[in-house]
């Protein structure tokens, strides 16, 4: 049985409810998105596998999230480099920038040339709230990853897809499949695209949020903040 999956209005509506009724602040939810996340690249790339890990940043709460998880991820001992290029104003990113900088992790300016030594890239350009065609800079940067053999692990969905129709038909993105997916709360429907390894993180969320939204929470085990779960959200 496929799992349930969240339109990007819901999702976007759901997240409202954690910061109003749930009492969660943004930098909560960020910070356990990226966590997630952080724990899905040791499970698909340990530290054997190679230490340099690009994270691609994007200008909203998806590229937060790749903040979060490149600090983590230098604390479980990998190298991270960030590429940010629209960096935002506000105060939350200017903290999570100033922890990676206070840990000495590199801010690089040129995608395609640092993912020619990169072992791994995080791809935490847009989430729920991309529509449209991809915009500068962040083309070349897409189909980068789309050309690169470089395994890449995408948040909450892989950037420039459609959130409801997945790959573009055309253009930048239509040639995009990530390795690897981390969808956070629920998949959203692009995932009956996507062919990769998939993984939920969200272990967090209320009896009362699920409900109220109708989706399924995986059984997590453990301490674990994620769960695999099979191609197009079936179970495993
Ligand atoms: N429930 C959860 O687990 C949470 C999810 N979060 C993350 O937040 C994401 C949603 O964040 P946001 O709503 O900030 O939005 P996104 O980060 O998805 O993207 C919005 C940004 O991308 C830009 N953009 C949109 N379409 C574009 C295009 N065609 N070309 C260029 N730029 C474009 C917008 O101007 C905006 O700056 C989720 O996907 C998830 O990764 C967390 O950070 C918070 C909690
Ligand atoms: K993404």
């Amino acid at each position: 049985m496929a799992l349930k999956t969240l339109s990007a209005k819901a999702a976007a509506a759901l997240d409202k409810d954690l910061m109003s009724t749930g009492a969660f602040s943004i930098d909560q939810l960020m910070e356990l998105a990226g966590l997630s996340v952080s724990q899905v690249v040791y499970r698909v790339h340990p530290l054997n596998k190679g230490r340099r890990i690009l994270v691609a940043v994007g200008p909203g709460n998806n590229g937060g999230d790749g903040l979060v998880a490149a600090r983590h991820l230098r604390h479980y001992g990998y190298q991270p480099s960030i590429y940010y290029p629209k960096r935002s104003k506000k105060e939350l990113y200017q903290r999570l920038a100033k922890q990676l900088e206070d840990l000495d992790v590199p801010f690089v300016d040129d995608f395609p040339t640092a993912l020619q030594s990169a072992d791994h890239v995080v791809d935490a350009i847009f989430g729920f709230s991309f529509s449209g065609e991809v915009r500068e800079p962040f083309p070349p940067v897409i189909q980068a990853m789309a050309e690169s053999k470089i395994p890449v692990t995408s948040v909450d969905a892989p950037s420039s897809w459609d959130i409801e129709e997945g790959p573009p038909k055309s253009g930048v993105g239509s040639n995009f499949h990530p390795d690897v997916l981390v969808s956070l709360t629920a998949p959203k429907p692009l995932v009956k695209h996507f062919k990769g390894r998939h993984f939920i993180g969200g272990r967090f969320v209320t009896p009362g949020i699920t409900q109220k939204y109708d989706f399924d929470v995986p059984a997590y085990e453990g301490i674990d903040q994620i769960v695999e779960v099979g191609p197009e959200g079936l179970k495993l």
